[in-house]
């Protein structure tokens, strides 16, 4: 057993042990997929939006999810009180740049949340980890253009604006914060034929960082379970209808040996 596997395990353990309450700021399309996956994995989620009631919300959970893939000016209220409240309540901020790159409207509403309260994990794909830090990188909508190992350098100027981590997912997931990267190389190309699988990485991602301060730690560990789950899915049925809902079982059944057998976990 690997120590990594060891301290994977321990954070699904006071997950599934303490059921932190998770409050996710999110879109349309995933509400339910990443509500399902947090409830597999053992955490708590609520998908809390109005801004009338998320800073009462936030003061009553262990992290905010922030995701801009379905924005309006409604959503965009919400997103600004949650996360000032959770920076002054010390609460892990998870941020998911869905489509930023594609519209004006979402590059300049990402800008303003960051420079507003800096997210202690931001997690997307290539294209969305180039965009949001300043380059000019094409985009299809929410899907990537580029291979992850592409936004490299970008998220590493992106963790010194911000000073957290950044993730970018993709074949290989690339974890960075300053000069620390470790890389996970789980996971399955069929992954992509179901909508939502980063927003779900994001969600779960929030779930770690309510059970582990190390937040360099706790994204790296989302990013392996998310990976290692969507492997044992795929093989008991290689096909997106039914990825979907093997994923959730895989989640709920994962077991500290499968973790050990299959983690693929490096340090660059
Ligand atoms: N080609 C691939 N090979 C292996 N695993 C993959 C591949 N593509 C994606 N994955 C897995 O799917 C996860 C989600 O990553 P992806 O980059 O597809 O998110 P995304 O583009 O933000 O998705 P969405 O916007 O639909 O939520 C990755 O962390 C990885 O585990
Ligand atoms: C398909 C889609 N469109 C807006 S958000 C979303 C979920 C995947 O990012
Ligand atoms: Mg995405």
């Amino acid at each position: 057993m690997t120590q990594s596997a060891q301290s994977i395990w321990t954070d699904i353990e006071r997950i599934r042990a303490q059921a932190p309450l998770i409050h996710n700021i999110t879109n349309f399309v995933v509400m339910n997929n990443t509500a399902n996956a947090l409830l597999a994995l053992g955490a708590s989620p609520a998908m809390v939006h109005a801004p009338e009631e998320v800073e009462d919300f936030v003061s009553i959970s262990s992290a905010l999810v922030v995701n801009i893939g379905t924005l309006d000016a409604t959503f965009v209220a919400g997103m600004r009180l949650a996360m000032r409240q959770a920076k002054a309540l010390g609460k892990p901020i998870v941020f998911d740049p869905v489509g930023v790159g594609a519209t004006n409207f979402r590059n300049q509403v990402s800008e303003e949340l960051l420079a507003l309260a800096a997210p202690d994990v931001i997690r997307g794909n290539a294209s969305e980890i180039m965009a949001l830090a300043g380059l000019n990188a094409q985009t299809k909508g929410v899907d990537s253009l580029y291979g992850s190992e592409a936004a490299v350098d970008a998220a590493r100027r992106l963790s010194a604006l911000t000073g957290g981590v950044v993730v970018i997912s993709g074949a290989t997931d690339y974890i960075i914060q300053g000069e620390k990267t470790s890389i996970i190389s789980n996971g399955h190309p069929l992954m992509t034929k179901v909508t939502g699988m980063g927003c779900t990485a994001t969600a779960l991602t929030g779930a770690f960082a309510a059970v582990n301060s190390d937040y360099f730690q706790a994204a790296t560990h989302a990013m392996a379970v998310m990976g290692i789950a969507g492997e044992l899915a795929v093989e008991k049925k290689p096909a997106p209808g039914s990825l979907q809902l093997n994923f959730l079982d895989a989640l709920y059944e994962l077991t500290e040996a499968a973790i050990a057998d299959r983690l693929q976990l490096t340090y660059a």
